[in-house]
């Protein structure tokens, strides 16, 4: 059973080493990850950086090394086959990149969703066709609702895909690339229809992309960096000095249990952070200086900091880096700037290893 107060997906110390040809590959290194019930959250980061591998565990298709990953009460390290197959079929929904994968060639749309229902064993007869109808209707597909995949369009491929993922009523949406193969125009409107579903229906959704323009339409976006997640960018509304609504965008980074955390890269090369650092506690914050020999100590703080943003009360306690307009969130402005969480997703980015710098 699951304990009310459990979040949906639970990550700890998450753990997947791969060994091909006597060599070892940790996709995942010890990644933690909180969804709480009826989230929609985004997980962002560079190609090999962890995304799919974290898909694939939770979509209960692969089994961590080590740690702890828990869906809606189940605990997927440890459970046995029957409870995997139930899992896949009645608790979580899957969307992937690949129409192929989501949907069946020679059925049509109707047809497909149909299968998914009997294969779930959810519903029959008239309970089935209202479902169906229903589920065509909120994706705004119905009029395609007798059309095979290969007589629409990439985006209504996947907005029925959407509907089949949500047939067997999931308690969590996995979806993995869903608009990795959909022009700008398309993927806007396949994001904005995932919003819809996790809006009307309360269904928890893990968005796994590369694609940076997602966390404009999702509240909380996580960036996978060298298989942990490193920030997250939390996107509210506030008002401003005249009352009027203003979307905002704020990017923390991510403590996990022990203390570690990521610096930036940015931080990391604007300060020429190597090896190690030095660290000072002050009232509020901790300092952090260059560590490298020859490297000046580290000066007295001349002024009071600044207020503290806002924060969103998920754990383990973000650090604010700044509070800017959504509109402006993507872009970097120097050093204090809260950059795009899918900036990193530039192969380079990526590549390169991760900074020992960083501590609190
Ligand atoms: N089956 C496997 N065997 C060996 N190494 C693997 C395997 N699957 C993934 N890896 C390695 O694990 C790391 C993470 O891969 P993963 O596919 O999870 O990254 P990703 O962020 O999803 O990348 P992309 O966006 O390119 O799909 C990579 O170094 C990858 O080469």
């Amino acid at each position: 059973m699951t304990d009310v107060a459990e979040p949906h997906i639970l990550c700890v110390d998450l753990v997947r080493i791969f060994s091909a040809d006597g060599v070892e590959v940790q996709a995942l290194q010890g990644l933690n990850l909180r969804v709480e019930a009826g989230e929609m959250v985004a997980v962002v980061g560079a190609s090999g950086s962890g995304k799919s591998t974290l898909l694939t565990i939770l979509s209960g298709l692969d089994t961590a090394t080590a740690g702890v990953a828990r869906v809606a009460g189940h605990d997927l390290l440890t459970m046995g086959g029957r409870e995997r197959v139930g899992y896949q079929r009645r608790t979580v929904g899957f969307i992937w990149q690949q129409t192929s994968r989501n949907l069946l060639p020679y059925l049509t749309a109707a047809e497909n969703l149909a299968l998914a229902i009997n294969v779930a064993g959810t519903a029959k007869g008239g309970a089935r066709a209202q479902r169906i109808a229903e589920l065509l209707d909120l994706l705004e597909v119905a009029e395609f609702a007798d059309r095979r995949p290969g007589e629409l369009s990439g985006g209504q491929q996947q907005r029925v895909a959407i509907a089949v993922a949500l047939a067997n009523g999931p308690r969590v949406l996995l979806a993995d690339e869903p608009t990795g193969e959909l022009d700008e125009a398309t993927s806007a409107s396949v994001l904005e229809a995932m919003r819809r579903v996790n809006e009307e229906l309360g269904v928890t959704t893990l968005i796994v992309t590369h694609d940076p323009t997602v966390s404009e339409h999702v509240r909380r976006t996580v960036q996978i960096r060298d298989g942990r997640t490193s920030t997250e960018v939390l996107r509210s509304t506030r008002l401003d000095e005249h009352g009027a609504e203003q979307a905002v965008a704020e990017e923390f980074a991510v403590l996990d249990r022990v203390g570690r955390l990521q610096l930036p890269h940015d931080f990391v090369a604007s300060l020429e952070l190597q090896e190690r650092v030095r660290l000072a506690l002050e009232p509020d914050h901790v300092g952090v200086w260059p560590g490298h020999e020859g490297a000046p100590p580290p000066r007295p703080r001349e002024s009071a900091p600044p207020e503290p943003a806002p924060r969103e009360p998920w754990p383990p306690g973000p650090s604010p880096r700044e509070s800017a307009p959504a509109d402006d969130a993507p872009r970097r402005r120097g050093r204090h700037a809260a950059p795009d969480p899918g900036a990193d997703a530039d192969p380079d980015a990526g590549d390169r290893p991760a900074p020992n710098g960083g501590a609190a």
